[in-house]
């Protein structure tokens, strides 16, 4: 399957926008919530909380059942550790998989060349900055700058590495496309619908306001997962964007 193509088609069968993340303490709650889903509605996100319980197992369970998976385990290592790390993520067969761009390019061209001899490689996308930061949070590990400065800086810097996109708010999303242009894949969490809890995040839009600034997929947790119907939360979603 070539996942480059499936990316830049836009229907909602082919190319489901909403990537929901499985942020379940266990496999046996994770799966419970993932029966009520169709893999032609939302993608799958498994980050560092249910891989540490439920491994590669659960992801390859979770592609036999036809479920495209971003694996968010944001590696950030010297360059032959996350190369090695990104090579087993591939060998799980999975959809996406992350790194942090702040680990530098050496380390991002490290992964990407990790991938080469991949005929299916995963997207190979960069975290820059945590939706959960704000311009206080930077200042606080020594950059005095607006996120939305560092996050240009490490987008560009992802992009010179040869990776295919990045992971950003959807309120740096336009910024993004006018700068790195419309094939480049921007990934956003902090994805909240009018009203809901905002929990821990700080740079947030509603999924329709995110999809019309260009973000090519919405990562959401518990807008979904904790909702009294989640199907039908992921329903009214789709059918807002
Ligand atoms: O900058 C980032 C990077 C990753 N995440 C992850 O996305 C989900 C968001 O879950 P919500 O419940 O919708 O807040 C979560 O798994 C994070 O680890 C992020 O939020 N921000």
């Amino acid at each position: 399957m070539n996942w480059k193509k499936i990316m830049t088609e836009n229907t909602l069968n082919n190319d489901p926008k909403v990537l929901i993340a499985l942020d379940f303490p266990d496999s046996i709650s994770a799966l419970e919530f993932v029966a009520q889903l169709n893999p032609n509605e939302c993608r799958l996100k498994v980050g560092k909380e249910l891989f540490a319980v439920a491994g590669p197992e659960f992801v390859k369970q979770l592609i036999r059942q036809q479920f495209d998976v971003f694996l968010d385990l944001k590696y950030h290592d010297i360059p032959n550790t996350v190369a090695k790390a990104v090579q087993a993520a591939a060998r799980m067969g999975v959809w996406m998989v992350n790194v942090h761009a702040s680990g530098g390019s050496k380390m991002m061209e490290a992964a990407k060349q990790a991938l080469a001899e991949f005929e299916q490689p995963p997207l190979l996308i960069a975290v820059t900055v945590l939706t959960s930061m704000q311009r206080e949070d930077l200042a606080e590990i020594g950059l005095d700058v607006e996120p939305q400065e560092h996050v240009l800086r490490l987008a560009k810097l992802t992009k010179q590495s040869g990776l295919d996109g990045v992971v950003c708010s959807a309120q740096e999303t336009a910024m993004l496309r006018t700068e790195l242009g419309p094939d480049f894949c921007l990934v956003t969490p902090g994805i909240r619908p009018a009203g809901a809890d905002v929990n821990d995040q700080k740079r947030i839009m509603t999924p329709a306001d995110a999809i019309k600034s260009g973000s090519s997929y919405l990562v959401i947790g518990r807008p979904i997962t904790q909702a009294a119907d989640p199907v039908a939360a992921l329903k009214a979603i789709n059918a807002s964007i």
